[in-house]
């Protein structure tokens, strides 16, 4: 039968990785502006001006719904997260900063978790 493809820390399920992955992001201190999907009916110009709204809730539901059939979905879900923050955020702003500092550590566990 088809070798199960066994994962850098073990795992033979990628999606177990992801699953891992965003505890990690969930509880990380800079987390607080991407907890939960931002509310279009009280952030002025949020519905209008992202298109795809994505938040670490939402992510988590998709996972235990199976919604993802690879890493490469969740992955997917992650960085909208963070390119929404870049584009309705000041770089310099409380939230900003936090999206740049939660990209930066995705990337680095990403790395980590999912590449020998
Ligand atoms: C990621 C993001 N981008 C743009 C706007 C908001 C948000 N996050 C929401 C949760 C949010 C974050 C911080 C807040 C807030 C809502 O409303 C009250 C003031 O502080």
């Amino acid at each position: 039968s088809k070798k199960a493809k066994i994962w850098r820390n073990g795992s033979t399920n990628e999606l177990e990785e992801c699953h891992q992955l965003l505890g990690e992001l969930e509880t990380h201190q800079d987390a607080w502006p991407f907890l939960q999907p931002v509310n279009l009916k009280t952030v002025p110009g949020y519905k209008k001006i992202v298109k795809k709204p994505m938040d670490f809730s939402t992510i988590r539901e998709k996972i235990i719904n199976k919604q993802y059939s690879s890493g490469e979905g969740f992955k997917d879900d992650v960085n909208l997260v963070f390119d929404n923050c870049e584009r309705f955020n000041e770089d310099n702003s409380e939230i900003g900063k936090a999206g740049h500092i939660m990209r930066t550590f995705f990337d680095k566990r990403w790395t980590e978790l999912l590449k020998r």
